[in-house]
This record gives structure tokens, C-alpha cells and sequence, in this order.
């Protein structure tokens, strides 16, 4: 099989992915970043009632036409407690932020307007107009009104309005499931002793956190040895659980140990590409099982990675329905840079900015897909296309940033 490109391997995989049609209704509070399945129609009328929107008196505009005017303070109203009777000529009512306007009355003048006399009696020293300080009911939405749509990504803004138009669920569309499967017999988990020949399995956790924040719910189906028969048991717990994408992690390659692949084909995994003219992450495999994407990452650390940035958070986009989150950006390279051969190459590197603000890329000297230390320290990957020729110190590449929010 001959190498597929960056971006011809991407669009197969996008291509052929839609996005999760699965609902559920869950509570406001655990809605935020979810997409609606169902229009949101208003449950009441906000606000229910002319409110004033000020601290001060509600009158009657014809009362005050000019500064000057006595008015008989007749009662209160309250957020929450609303003045029963009505505003006859020649009174006002005290009232405050949010309450009621009581009848009879159509304008609030703020209480800095008025002279406040012990008698009960207040004097204004503005005039008002009808309407003044009065939030008219139904002013923001009305009662069965579709104030938001199917297909509308909650966020802060979205949830203040579903609970304020009297909604306590949401139906949304279901986050999709990735199971993350990491293979080799070396591995352990951080927190135990690892043996004479063995390390320590870190993969899943890089994984997990980027498919977590690209909106999706992880399924650790934790490490197993390379063994077709633990591997196909693996397998089968991801089928169980209907997952949408199952990751692996390792024993992608050629040796004599990477049962992954061949172990995928015989549970039923139609094989969709294998190998992407890459580095890191080269062995690459892109397969479906039984409905599900099965993404199958090389075991480098930082090759893994990469191939999560560059596949799985774009399918997992596709699959919540978000836009492609933005990672490009060029850079000026701090360094001469040798003519690339035909693997497009990610390096790491680390970004600072220079003088005329510009953003400044200085790659490692040694790009190994084992060394994790280098990759957490790096801000950004320089991109190297395919037989990109060489480049002088100073020259704008592309980049592909790490830490968008950060740059
Ligand atoms: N003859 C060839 N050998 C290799 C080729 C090749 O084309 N021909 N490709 C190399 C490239 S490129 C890569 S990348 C690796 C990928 O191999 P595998 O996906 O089969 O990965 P493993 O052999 O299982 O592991 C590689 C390396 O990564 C460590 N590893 C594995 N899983 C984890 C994990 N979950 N956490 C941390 N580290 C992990 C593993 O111990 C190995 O050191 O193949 C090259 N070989
Ligand atoms: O592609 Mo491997 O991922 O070069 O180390």
C-alpha cells in the first residue's frame, strides 16, 4: 500500500462520517458546550409583567410634565411583591428594579429625580414621559416562541435564556463515544512498577483529554497484552458499548508483534486506509467495524498524538456537529530548515515573538516520537510539506499550534 497524503486521508475519513443523531435529555447544568436536538420554544413570557427597571416612583406621566410636581406616595412595589391597588392622579407608588408597575400607573421616575418630604408626599425635580423606566411584559420573548433551534450550540448566553423560558432539561444530541484500547506488552500503568523491560503506558491519557475536549465521552477499555484473543476481547467491549470511534494505541506497524490491525480484520473491520506519508505517525490506520471509526494510532508517544490532532479531533467535529477547531498559523522559523523528503513532517517547536510582534518558531534539534518531554514543552509543530525545499533562518512556515487559546 502506498502512502496516502495528509490531507487525502483526511478527507476520506471526513467524507464518509456524519454526525451523531443519538438524543438524550439531560439537566441545564451539565448542558454547556451541547448541541440541541429540538427547538427550544419559551414556557412563558419574559417579562410576565411591565416591570420597572429602576429604583424610584411609579406615576403617571401626566402627572409630571414638567419639574415641580407633589405626588402622595401610596404604597410599595417590590421584586417579588407586587403593590396590589392602582395609581390614581396625584400619587405614586415606590418601586424598585424588577417589580411589578402597579395599575393605573406608566412611567417610573428614578428616585435621584425626586425630594423626599416626611409627610409621605415626594417632589419631583425632573419631568417624565409615558413609558419612562417601564420594561413592557413580553418586551424579550413570548410565551411559545422558538427562541432558539435544533442544531444551536449551548453556551453561556444559551443556557441563561433556556432557563430563563422556563426549561430545567434539554434535549441534545449525545456526545460520542470514543474507546481508547492501548496494546503492548511493555505497558503498565503510571503508578505501579513497571517490570525489567517494561514502561510506562501514557498515550491514553493524551488521547482521552483531547477527545474529552473535542466533546466527546472516553471509555478507557485500559491496556492489553498483545494477544489476539485479549485484543478481540477488547474489541468486543467496544462493540458492546456502541461506541462511535475506537482508538488503539500501538502495535500499528509492521513487527512481528503489532497484532492490531489483523486482529481488527478478523472481528470484521473493513480496512480504509493504512500508512499516511507522514512524520511522526506514518503507520496511521483508518478502518470501520460494525458502525464504528476505528482509528488506529502508532505506539510513539508523540506520534500517536499527532495523529489524534490531525484525525481524531477533526472526526470527533464532524461528529458533535462544532466547526473545525482552528490550529494553523505561520511562524517566522528561527532556524535554517533542510529540504523535507516525501513524509510531510510536524516538528516540534517552541514559539516566541519577535520584535516586530511576529511569531518566532524554533524547532528541537532532535524530533525522536518517543520523547514526550520536548512535545509538552513545544507550542506549536512547524509543517514541513512533502519535498518542501530548504529554508533560510527568518522565513515564514506554516504551524500548526498546540495551545490556540495561548497564541
Ligand atoms: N520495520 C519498521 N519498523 C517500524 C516502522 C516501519 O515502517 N518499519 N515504523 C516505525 C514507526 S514510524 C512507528 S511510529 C512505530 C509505530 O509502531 P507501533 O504502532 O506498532 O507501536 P509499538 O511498536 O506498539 O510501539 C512503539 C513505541 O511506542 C511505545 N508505546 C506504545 N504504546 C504506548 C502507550 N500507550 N504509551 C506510551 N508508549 C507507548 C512502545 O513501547 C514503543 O516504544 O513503529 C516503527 N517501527
Ligand atoms: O511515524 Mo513514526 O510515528 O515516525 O515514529
Amino acid at each position: 500500500m502506498s502512502l496516502l497524503s495528509v490531507e487525502d486521508a483526511q478527507a476520506r475519513l471526513l467524507g464518509a462520517t456524519r454526525p451523531v443523531e443519538r438524543r438524550e435529555t439531560i439537566a441545564l447544568d451539565l448542558a454547556d458546550g451541547r448541541v440541541l436536538a429540538t427547538d427550544i420554544r419559551s414556557r412563558l413570557t419574559q417579562p410576565p409583567f411591565d416591570a420597572s427597571a429602576m429604583d424610584g416612583y411609579a406615576l403617571r406621566a401626566e402627572d409630571v410634565p414638567q419639574p415641580g410636581a407633589e405626588l402622595k406616595v401610596i404604597g410599595v412595589s417590590a421584586a417579588g411583591h407586587a403593590f396590589d391597588g392602582t395609581v390614581g392622579p396625584g400619587e405614586t407608588v415606590r418601586i424598585f428594579t424588577g417589580a411589578p408597575v402597579p395599575a393605573g400607573a406608566d412611567a417610573v421616575l428614578i428616585q435621584e429625580d425626586a425630594e423626599k418630604r416626611d409627610d409621605g408626599v415626594i417632589r419631583t425635580t425632573f419631568e417624565v414621559t409615558k413609558g419612562r423606566h417601564i420594561r413592557p411584559r413580553g418586551q424579550d420573548f413570548a410565551e411559545d416562541e422558538v427562541v432558539l433551534q435544533a442544531g444551536d450550540r449551548l453556551d453561556f448566553s444559551r443556557l441563561m435564556l433556556i432557563a430563563a423560558t422556563n426549561h430545567a432539561t434539554v434535549d441534545v444530541f449525545e456526545r460520542p463515544k470514543v474507546a481508547i484500547l492501548a496494546t503492548g506488552d511493555e505497558l503498565v500503568p503510571p503508578g505501579t512498577e513497571p517490570g525489567p523491560s517494561q514502561i510506562i503506558g501514557s498515550n491514553t491519557f493524551a488521547i482521552a483529554a483531547l477527545a474529552r475536549q473535542s466533546g466527546a465521552e472516553v471509555i478507557d477499555l485500559g491496556i492489553v497484552r498483545d494477544d489476539r484473543a485479549a485484543i478481540t476481547a477488547a474489541i468486543g467491549r467496544a462493540r458492546d458499548a456502541g461506541v462511535d470511534v475506537l482508538v488503539t494505541l500501538g502495535g500499528a506497524s509492521v513487527g512481528d508483534h503489532d497484532l492490531v490491525q489483523s486482529t481488527l480484520v478478523a472481528s470484521g473491520m473493513r480496512l480504509d486506509f493504512w500508512k499516511i506519508a507522514m512524520r511522526p505517525g506514518k503507520p496511521l490506520m483508518v478502518g470501520e467495524l460494525d458502525g464504528m471509526h476505528v482509528l488506529g494510532l502508532p505506539g510513539n508517544p508523540v506520534s500517536s498524538m499527532v495523529c489524534g490532532l490531525l484525525f481524531l479531533e477533526p472526526l470527533l467535529a464532524v461528529l458533535t456537529r462544532r466547526p473545525p477547531l482552528s490550529r494553523q498559523g505561520t511562524a517566522r522559523t528561527a532556524t535554517f530548515l533542510s529540504a523535507n523528503d516525501k513524509r510531510q513532517d510536524y516538528l516540534r517547536a517552541r514559539l516566541g515573538r519577535a520584535a516586530d510582534g511576529t511569531l518566532v518558531a524554533e524547532s528541537y534539534g532532535k524530533q525522536d516520537s518517543s520523547m514526550m518531554k520536548i512535545f509538552a514543552r513545544s507550542d506549536c509543530l512547524i509543517i514541513r510539506p512533502p519535498q518542501a525545499p530548504e529554508m533560510a533562518a527568518g522565513s515564514l512556515t506554516p504551524i500548526l499550534l498546540l495551545r490556540p487559546d495561548t497564541y
